[in-house]
């Protein structure tokens, strides 16, 4: 089958002039195995096992490896979320990778419900070397790998598939003589680019090494299955992983791993949908380390569980803490874009998208109250936020910011969470214009500070020192209230006496006095902090021969917050 034609008076697009004819289909590299598959109709309702395999694939890539130092902090800070087994290293490689093994034997820091796996090539001199390292150790996978791969085999090993395989079970048996009965070890058998390797021959060496390690219940033996380099979709992988299982002996008494990589940005789906076609254990690093574009990224398959209800068994309450160390100890950064913890991941800068998140916490504050339960355990459905950052240790402050693509709903949103002011409709509107103008000018982000300091401009400073409120009183009286204020206007004060409906209109007829005419359409007050220091806020709008336009009054006082008002719409 081919992909979907596109009619040519639709497609106005040329040819690249690019080299694509190098390059030959996955399809034409490796047999697609003719599978009658059942993943796309699976779903995934458990985390598989995670297998962190930073201290060895994530190091392995990195210019420069991790020191002692580092190796510890990444080693606990995952036990501390809670990872069972961890790929702590490839001992024959390096003395340093050799000492830290040594280091958790010698100083027991391997917790008694935590595994770590070792990794080798299939060579008796680096396998002798791997098992001194592990001496001492209760709980320990030994992670033999080959590649089988034709391209590998011809251009690396120089060696048929006959040899490989003898290649292969000598060192599985000296794996073996070296594990023996030892308690606590257990084997697992990679054919390193398995992606790339025809499916017959894949299958013969995993159940070659299932057999020679007798896999059991009580010691299974674990076939990891690497997309080394990824080549195709990842639904070709997942035909491949359904296959492989349905193929492999003794299937019950073994755990079926996955290894991909993200050479096509695709190592997520490959594991997502490798799972669902059998696989039960995923290896990967943290934030997608690993050679070239990295390992599968297993916080993200984490919290991809996580956004669909699903326990990932690993605590990233605190998701910033682990990046951190991450970092860290890797010397490498994590992208402002990187899925669930990225800087910008939980920002919208859009005008349409804040409104829309302004709604749904809104949306999301009542239904809270409506079902009795706090909002940090109510259902989570708030546009545009696949999880609710507070459950990785996120706050909202950095959910909204505003520049010359936000609207009146982002500046409202900050308005109200950063400086308790509840504009109405009609306001945010106006004030978005005086953001907007600003936003413009400067190119810049608006941050609260500069918020504020717009809102102060445009509505509480009074733009007219000609005319000012110098004094006033109001006392309460059967006909009304009764107001006394001190205007000056053009630097002359006069002292008024008028009674009216309230303080307001009393105010109004005084600076009709003057020929100031406020034509009041809409007054809102609010409170801007509960409690004893609470402030009182009045958005008064007032015809003009344009339309309407909006002054505001802030004072502890309410009165005095409305008398404020009042003054600014003269002004
Ligand atoms: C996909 C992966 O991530 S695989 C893991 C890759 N990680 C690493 O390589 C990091 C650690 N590696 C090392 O420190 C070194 O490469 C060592 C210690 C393993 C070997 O070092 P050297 O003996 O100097 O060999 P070198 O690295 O040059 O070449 C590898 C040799 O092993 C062979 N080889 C490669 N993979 C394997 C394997 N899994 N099993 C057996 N032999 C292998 C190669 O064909 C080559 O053999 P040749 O020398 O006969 O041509
Ligand atoms: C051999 C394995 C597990 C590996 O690291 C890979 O293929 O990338």
């Amino acid at each position: 089958m081919t992909s979907q034609h596109i009619p040519a008076r639709w497609n106005p697009q040329q040819p690249s002039g690019m080299p694509h004819h190098r390059y030959r289909s996955a399809f034409d590299r490796i047999t697609v195995p003719e599978v009658d598959r059942t993943w796309p109709r699976n779903r995934i309702t458990q985390a598989p096992l995670w297998v962190p395999v930073d201290l060895r694939d994530g190091n392995q890539a990195l210019a420069e490896p991790m020191d002692p130092a580092r190796k510890r902090r990444f080693y606990e800070m995952m036990l501390s979320i809670g990872y069972k087994e961890i790929e702590v290293g490839y001992p024959s490689a390096s003395q340093t990778d050799f000492d830290f093994v040594r280091l958790l034997a010698e100083a027991d820091l391997v917790p008694d419900d935590v595994t770590v796996a070792v990794f080798t090539p299939a060579r008796r001199d680096l396998i002798e070397r791997t098992f001194e390292s592990i001496a001492g150790l209760d709980r320990v996978v030994v992670h033999m790998y080959t590649p089988t791969a034709p391209l590998w085999r011809d251009a690396v090993l120089r060696t048929g598939r006959d040899d490989l395989r003898e290649l292969i079970r000598k060192a599985g048996e000296d794996v073996l003589r070296r594990g023996g009965d030892r308690p606590g070890i257990r084997y697992e058998f990679s054919p390193e680019v398995f992606n790339l390797t025809e499916p017959d021959f894949a299958i013969e060496i995993c159940n070659m090494m299932i057999d020679l390690w007798d896999a059991s219940a009580d010691r299974p033996v674990i076939i990891n299955l690497p997309a080394t380099v990824e080549a195709a979709t990842p639904n070709v992988y997942a035909d491949q992983i359904e296959h492989l299982s349905g193929n492999l002996d003794r299937r019950d008494d073994v755990i079926l791993s996955v290894h991909p990589h993200n050479d096509r940005g695709t190592g997520v789906a490959c594991a997502e949908l490798a799972v669902l076609a059998g696989a039960q254990r995923v290896e990967g690093c943290l934030f997608g380390n690993g050679e070239r574009t990295g390992n599968v990224d297993l916080i993200t398959l984490a919290l991809n569980l996580y956004s669909q209800g699903v326990d990932p068994m690993i605590d990233l309450s605190d998701i910033d803490s682990v990046r951190d160390t991450v970092v860290h100890c890797n010397r490498i950064g994590v992208h402002e874009r990187h899925p669930y913890v990225g800087e910008y991941v939980y920002t919208a800068f859009s005008g349409t998208h804040q409104d829309a998140i302004r709604k749904g916490f809104q949306r999301h504050a009542l239904g809270a109250r409506e079902s009795g339960v706090p909002e940090s355990q109510a259902r989570w459905e708030v546009p545009y936020l696949p999880i609710d950052p507070h459950d990785v240790g996120r706050d909202y402050e950095a959910v909204i910011r505003v520049n010359s693509q936000s609207g009146k709903g982002g500046i409202a949103y900050l308005m109200q969470t950063e400086h308790g002011l509840d504009l109405p409709r009609g306001l945010q509107a106006e004030f978005a214009q005086v953001v907007q103008r600003h936003t413009d000018e400067t190119g810049a982000e608006a941050d609260a500070a500069t918020l504020w300091k717009l809102f102060s401009a445009a509505y509480l400073e009074n733009p007219d020192p000609s005319i000012a409120l110098t004094g006033w009183s109001v006392s309460h009286g059967p006909s009304g209230d009764r107001l006394t204020a001190t205007l000056a206007v053009g630097g002359e004060a006069t002292t008024h006496e008028v009674t009216a409906e309230g303080a307001v209109s009393a105010l109004v007829q005084v600076l009709e006095e003057h020929d100031r005419t406020v034509d009041i359409v809409n007054l809102v007050q609010q409170s801007i902090e509960a409690g004893r220091s609470a402030r009182a806020a009045t958005y008064l709008e007032y015809r003009t021969a344009e339309g309407t336009a909006w002054a505001v009054g802030i004072d502890v006082s309410v009165i005095a917050s409305s008398l404020r008002a009042v003054i600014a719409a003269a002004g």
